[in-house]
């Protein structure tokens, strides 16, 4: 029988587990501890607990750990790149950044991806599986632990469509942002998509203070086809229905994720057909030169360009910014480092 992934459980669950043992109701508080604050990596670690408990719990659970497989820091800014083994011998990755306001670190939510989008690196050999909550909580962790800095800012926005995962990933918002956890801001915390629009309404009906991100990427229906799979089963109209939803009930700032790619959704007119898509919303719009990827032959936008589409919504006070690339120097875009890691070791 397989083991059970005790980490992945909440402490309601670990209680009742204990129950179910035969142990005392204390037990779950200590075990929580250790997992979700402590941050240990196995069960010996739980030195507060008998020999005997600590055997039960091996024979019975299971306690996941990532080993880290390589560690790359920019040079530039400071930005550092994991890529993480799971127990399967899986590779994924996540990516410390460090900010004036706080570290923050963006994780994957599954082991490649099934929506294809054109552009993307961590898509290429679609999807694997998804990620527990457990491995989720995993990269902070061990993040926090290597590092020795708190991390205050979490996001989504790694390898995998964290809604196509989306009971994991609730149950990773919960213990993440559980006080006998790391106790993170629901307000830290951003979940990035694609565009599901179904799953967008059952996010808001959670009601949760979440950031919710969309990666738009093409301001008609014609091109975003032409970008992103997912398209032809949802229009652009659709997604603004449901983040106006999202908003609606949750008072959250809606953010929107635009790669802009030379000749394909960077021209003026397109600017100004993504003002009347966008207004009217209280959102907040990220332009992203492109993150190129060998696979494919899109070219980045040049900064004057970029910087003239920015002046055209801004014009129109739409909030915009350019993000800043991050850690350009190591293959900072989603799941390239990834990829580049399992081409040298799966030939
Ligand atoms: C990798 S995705 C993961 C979250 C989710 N699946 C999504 O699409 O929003 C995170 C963000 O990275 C963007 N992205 C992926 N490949 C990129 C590239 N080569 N250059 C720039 N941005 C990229 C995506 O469009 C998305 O906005
Ligand atoms: S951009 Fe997001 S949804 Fe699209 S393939 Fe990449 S990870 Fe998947």
């Amino acid at each position: 029988m397989d083991k059970r992934d005790l980490k992945s459980m909440n402490f309601e669950q670990v209680k009742a587990v204990m129950e179910e043992l035969g142990e005392k109701a204390f037990r779950a508080k200590q075990i929580y501890e250790w997992m979700h604050t402590k941050l240990i990596d196995s069960f010996d670690e739980m030195t507060n607990l008998s020999k005997a408990l600590r055997d039960k719990l091996s024979e019975n659970f299971e306690l996941t750990s990532l080993r880290v497989v390589d560690k790359r820091e920019s040079a530039k800014d400071g930005t550092c790149k994991f890529l993480f083994e799971l127990s399967d011998n899986r590779v994924i990755e996540s990516v410390l950044m460090k900010y004036k306001h706080g570290n923050s670190v963006c994780i994957s939510s599954q082991v490649g991806c099934r929506m294809g989008c054109r552009f993307c690196a961590s898509t290429l050999g679609g999807l694997e599986r998804n990620l527990t909550p457990a491995e989720m909580l995993d990269q902070i962790y061990k993040i926090q632990k290597m590092s020795g800095e708190r991390v205050s800012n979490v996001v989504l926005m790694g390898t995998g469509e964290p809604l196509d995962n989306y009971d994991n990933v609730l149950q990773f918002i919960q213990l993440l942002t559980d006080e006998n956890g790391l106790n993170i801001s629901q307000r830290n915390i951003t979940v990035s998509t694609c565009g599901l629009v179904n799953r967008i309404r059952d996010l808001a009906n959670e009601e949760l203070q979440i950031t919710l991100a969309i990666s738009l990427h093409a301001p008609n229906d014609k091109i975003r086809k032409e970008i992103m799979p997912i398209a032809n089963k949802y229009t652009i109209n659709e997604i603004i229905d449901a983040v106006t939803f999202y908003y609606n009930k949750t008072g959250r700032r809606i953010s929107f994720e635009y790669s802009l790619v030379e000749g394909v959704n960077d021209s003026e007119e397109n600017a100004k057909e993504l003002i009347h898509v966008v207004r009217g919303l209280n959102c907040h719009v990220n332009l992203i030169p492109v993150n190129p990827i060998k696979e494919r032959d899109f070219k980045q936008t040049q900064m004057q360009f970029v910087q003239n589409f920015k002046n055209i919504l801004e014009k129109n006070r739409i909030n915009v910014t350019i993000r800043r690339e991050m850690g350009s120097d190591i293959d900072a875009a989603c799941g390239q480092l990834r990829k580049s890691y399992m081409d040298e070791h799966t030939t």
